[in-house]
This record gives structure tokens, sequence and C-alpha cells, in this order.
């Protein structure tokens, strides 16, 4: 099964820019990281995407499209000084990029503000995350979920595990020390395999009693310590719904912020198409069952989740394109609208 994860480098992960300018982005911020001084001086000259107790905020332009203002450091100390506080508050910010031009990018929580009051000065609205992956354009949706897991791991990791005593940040926010015990903490995510199960003819989703009504998505699970990705796919498959999978093949991958960072490897595998039968482990999951092409065609069309009149069963419903699961999702009808092209 191993072989099945070569695919790492997908034609989505294909670097169209020139490969020196992408080279010598990724060493700056390798720097960054390294460098408190170089850090420093980036932020001074680099701009600030804003969080209100990990809110983003989002401004709406013209066209009606929302986007996540990327502020000058130097506005953002200036609406600081504004509101009658310290500016050296853009010292807490995270780096979490740069941009073509080698401009560093950070992102910084005014939590501690009046919300009000920053949204009027800085023309726009903090919304929570979930929304706002709704109402940003794809693109920017990893960005403001990079910035806001650094802002949340920062904000919970402010004290040694071992020795209780405060840590200290770098300036770049990558790493955090203890020097009582002298760990050095990094940012965390938790594996998770995210799988869409097919038995050729039909793909089996499952819900979750906390899902909105009606809506399935691919079956997941988190990665247990010293598990290889494919052991996990075997085993919350067979725990979750008792199928034995057959094959496995790696999609992509996706950092996904809810409700903490986690990592999420995306497989498509397949079962014995003559054992099916499903049965459903109630603590994990409301239901499971299989799908026809016809039902996950129509259910992909929906783009917002449906209405239903009072007493009607709910409408079947698929999570919304910026999930990894809706990609395995499409991947596999494609798939199965091209077999039966050919046939
Ligand atoms: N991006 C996407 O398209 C999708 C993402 N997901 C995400 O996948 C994740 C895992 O899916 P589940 O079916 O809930 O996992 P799961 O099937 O492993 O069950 C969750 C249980 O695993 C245990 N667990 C073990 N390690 C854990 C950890 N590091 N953090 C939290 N709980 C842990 C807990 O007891 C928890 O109740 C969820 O956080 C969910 O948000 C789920 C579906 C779609
Ligand atoms: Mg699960």
């Amino acid at each position: 099964m191993l072989h099945t994860l070569k695919l790492l480098l997908t034609p989505t992960m294909t670097i169209s820019r020139p490969c020196s300018s992408y080279v010598s982005r990724m060493r700056y911020l390798m720097k960054l990281k390294e460098d408190d001084e170089v850090c420093r001086g980036a932020l001074q000259s680099g701009s600030l995407f804003l969080y209100h107790k990990l809110a983003p905020l989002l401004q709406k332009n013209k066209n009606g499209i929302y986007q996540m203002p990327a502020i000058k450091t130097s506005e953002v100390q200036g609406i600081l000084e504004k509101l009658g506080k310290d500016k050296q508050l853009v010292d807490e910010s995270v780096l979490i990029g740069c941009t073509e031009e080698n401009e560093a990018q950070f992102s910084l929580d005014l939590g501690e503000i009046e919300q009000s009051e920053v949204e009027q000065l800085c023309g726009g609205v903090f919304v929570d995350l979930r929304k706002a992956f709704f109402l940003l354009r794809a693109h920017e949706a990893p960005l403001v979920a990079k910035g806001q897991a650094l802002l949340r791991w920062h904000q919970s990791h402010k004290f040694c595990s071992a020795t209780g005593q405060p840590t200290f940040r770098n300036q770049s926010g990558s790493q955090r020390v203890c020097h009582s015990s002298g760990f050095t903490y990094y940012p965390m995510m938790a594996p998770v395999v995210i799988v869409l199960v097919s038995d050729g003819n039909r793909c089996l989703l499952g819900r979750q009693a906390t899902f909105p009504p009606g809506m399935y998505s691919a079956l997941a699970g988190f990665c247990d310590m010293g598990e290889t990705v494919e052991e996990t796919v075997h085993r919350e498959i067979a725990e979750e719904v008792g199928l034995e999978v057959q094959s496995l093949q790696y999609s992509g991958s996706q950092h996904w912020p809810f409700p903490q960072s986690s990592f999420m490897v995306a497989c498509h595998a397949t079962v014995n198409p003559d054992k099916t039968e499903v049965s459903v482990d109630k603590v994990e999951l409301d239901d499971a069952r299989w799908f026809t092409l016809e039902e996950v065609t129509e259910a992909l069309q929906r783009k917002k989740p449906p209405r239903n009149p009072k007493g009607e069963p709910p409408t079947f419903w698929v999570p919304p394109s910026y999930a990894i699961a809706n990609r395995l999702i499409s991947e596999w009808a494609q798939q199965q609208q091209l077999k039966l092209k050919r046939s």
C-alpha cells in the first residue's frame, strides 16, 4: 500500500512561478524564523492580518467581495495610538508568510481591545472563522486558517507543561522556550485521515450527531500514536462502519482549524463489492450509508445548506468546497462519470 503514497506532488502542488523566486522567499522566511532582529525589522516594514478573540477581520470591497485586509504595521501602530494603547502590541504578532515581493505578513489578535472601536478604525468586521471561510475566496481561506491556528497555539501554550513556568516566544512565533526546563515547544497539529470509501458504484458517507441536519461527509479519524496513515485508514473504517479496506490511494491534504489544528490526509479507499454491509458505531456516528452517483451529483450542486420545510426529512448535502471532504467527493463523482462515459 505504501506505493500509493508516492503521489505526494499532485498537480495542484506544482509551483508555477520561477523556481528562484520561490526558493528565495522560502529562504527569507527561514531567516525570519531564525533571526529575531531580522524578523523585528521585517515586522516594521511588513503588514498584519488582524483578529479579535481569534475571529478574523474582513472587509467588503466595492464589488461586494469579502477580503482579509493586510494592513501595514505602521498603520496598525497608528490605530493603537489613537485608541490609547501601546503600539508595542504589534510585537505579539506571529509570522505567517510573505508576499512575492518578500514583504513579511503577520497575524495579530487584538482581543484585549474593544471590538467595535477597532472595527470602526479599520473599516471592517471581525467574523467567526467558520463564517469567514464561506465569505472568503478559496485561495484566502488557508492563510486565514493558518493565522488563527498559530495565534490560538500561542494563547494556549504560555506555560511549560513540565515545570509550570512561563514559556517565551521568539519574534516570529515559530517556537516557545521554557528557560527552566530548557524545553522548546513548536506549534502542533493532530494528524487525521479522511477517507472516501467506494464499492465501485457507490460511495460511503457518514454523519456525526453534531453535523447540521442532512449533511453527510467522508469518514475521518485521528491517527493513534505510532500508526501509519494506512493503518489509521484501515482501523477507522473497521471501527466506524465495520468494513475492511482493500486498496487505498492518496488524494491530498489540508490544514483544518476546527476545533483545534488538524492535519487532514485525504485518501480514496475501496472495499470488496460483495462485502458492503455497514455496521455503524453509534458512539461515533449518527448514521453512515451508501450513496449513488446521482444522489452525490445533486448534493454537490447545492452551494448552501438547504432550507428544509418543517416536518420534512432533511435534504442530503455535503461539506462546502473549502473542506477537503468536498474535494474527495467531487473526485469520486468525476471518476464515476468518466467510467460511465467509457462504458
Ligand atoms: N476538512 C474536512 O473536510 C473534514 C474535517 N473533519 C475533521 O476531522 C477531525 C476528526 O474526525 P472525527 O471523526 O471527529 O475523529 P475520530 O473518529 O477519531 O473521533 C473523535 C474522537 O477521537 C478521540 N481523539 C483522539 N485523538 C484526538 C485528538 N488529537 N483530538 C481530538 N480528539 C481525539 C476523541 O475521543 C474524539 O472524541 C474532526 O476534528 C473534524 O473537524 C471531519 C470531516 C471533514
Ligand atoms: Mg470519525
